[in-house]
């Protein structure tokens, strides 16, 4: 495909640390990304993030109507603000994922979406790779994919996402397609941000430990690490995924001891996390690069630095903006969607054979413009 056939579209991606929505509009073909381009964010208030947070765990058929108008109102006002969009990729919000049992759940219609933003809307991108015997998770890796080729390097690259939940993709770049055998792997590791946001919360009153500066004042108390090392996920063989709060035992295992320790045995078990996941990769990576809001956590870094064998360095070393690659990821994987073009494969989500998730909402009357 040509850069000529590139549309503009613009990801939003509302995670699992529900501080708010990212979203960044980037041109691409769904192969390739021609330019990256604008970024917003619009932050959910005090009031709609406990609206959210009393929302997880909740299942289509339940009451969730002032968490289904908390989605609607902060994806159209983010949305709104970009020019010239001709595609939206909209994640929504997690709230259950349990792809062995119940499903995926992402709150959010992208149908109504469409209606308000004039332009089609892709969403609800995890459920036909959880029917079709996947995990639904990660998804960024097709993207990863190619941010990796982009970077013209053969060695074999790790991308780390740590957000709530942290997750790995391996790349190997000298394939052609992210769906060739041998190309791709990827899973999520662990927990990363979210157990020690809770942490913070509930000894200190704070949303996250900022900087790491508890951490950095504690030491990393050796049994409390090795019983979460005990636990069976990480010997499970990937492709794997997580719910947000699949491991609150965290927060047990640290129960006794002071916060400073706390805060630093915990950085420590999401770092461990990776480690452990870095041993299933087919080879080690030469480089890992981080994204996530935990690459702004030093001590869980340096944690990460000091156990792997290879550079570990916040996406931004190559020129890429780690607040919105998630966004960017799910506006890469709309156009993908148009294009009938698969979004996960065996190797980063353990579905049968490639697929291409996602609904496609266009507004009434709706005919493509193209702004050239
Ligand atoms: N300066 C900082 N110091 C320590 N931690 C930080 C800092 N900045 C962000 N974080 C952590 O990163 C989290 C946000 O990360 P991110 O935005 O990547 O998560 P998310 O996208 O909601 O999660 P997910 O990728 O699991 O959906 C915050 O909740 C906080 O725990
Ligand atoms: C079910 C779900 O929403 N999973 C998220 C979550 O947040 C991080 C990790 O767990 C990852 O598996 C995924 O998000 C990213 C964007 C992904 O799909 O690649």
């Amino acid at each position: 495909m040509s850069e000529k056939e590139a549309v503009r579209s613009v990801g939003a991606m509302s995670g699992t640390s529900l501080d708010g929505v990212d979203a960044a509009m980037i041109r691409t073909d769904g192969e390739r990304v021609f330019e990256f381009g604008a970024t917003e964010y619009r932050p959910y208030t005090a009031e709609e993030a406990a609206t959210l947070r009393a929302a997880l765990g909740r299942w289509p058929g339940d009451d969730l109507a002032d968490a289904d108008r908390v989605i609607f109102d902060a994806h159209a006002e983010v949305l709104s603000r970009f020019d010239g969009a001709e595609l939206v990729g909209f994640h929504g919000q997690t709230l259950a994922h349990e792809p062995r049992g119940r499903g995926t759940h992402q709150l959010g219609d992208g149908a109504a979406l469409a209606e308000a933003l004039g332009v089609p809307v892709v969403w609800d991108f995890r459920s036909s790779d959880v029917r079709l015997g996947g995990e639904g998770a990660p998804l960024a890796p097709f993207f990863h994919f190619a941010c990796a080729k982009a970077l013209g390097t053969e060695a074999p690259l790790g991308i780390l996402n740590l957000g709530g939940v942290g997750n790995l993709t391996w790349i190997d770049p000298t394939r052609a397609r992210p769906e060739d055998e041998g190309a791709l792997l990827a899973f999520d590791t662990g927990p990363a941000n979210a157990p020690i946001n809770d942490l913070m919360m509930q000894r200190r009153g704070e949303p996250c430990d900022r900087d790491g500066a508890l951490a950095a004042q504690g030491a990393v108390v050796d049994g409390a690490l090795e019983l979460f090392l005990d636990e069976g996920y990480f010997l499970k063989m990937p492709p794997k995924s997580l719910d947000r709060d699949d491991f609150s035992v965290m927060l047990d295992l640290v129960r006794e001891l002071d916060d400073a320790d706390a805060a630093a045995t915990m950085t420590a078990m999401s770092a461990a996390a990776v480690m452990r996941g870095i041993e299933h990769c087919p080879r080690p990576p030469e480089r890992l690069l981080v994204t996530g809001g935990g690459r702004h956590n030093p001590v869980m870094m340096a944690m990460l630095a000091a156990g792997l064998d290879c550079p570990v360095e916040p996406v931004e070393a190559v020129g890429l903006d780690g607040d919105m690659l998630e966004a960017q990821a799910f506006a890469f994987l709309a156009v993908r969607v148009m294009r009938g073009l698969p979004t996960s494969g065996p190797s980063t989500t353990g579905v049968r054979a490639a697929v291409g998730g996602g609904e496609i909402s266009r507004p009434r009357g709706y005919s493509r413009r193209r702004s050239g």
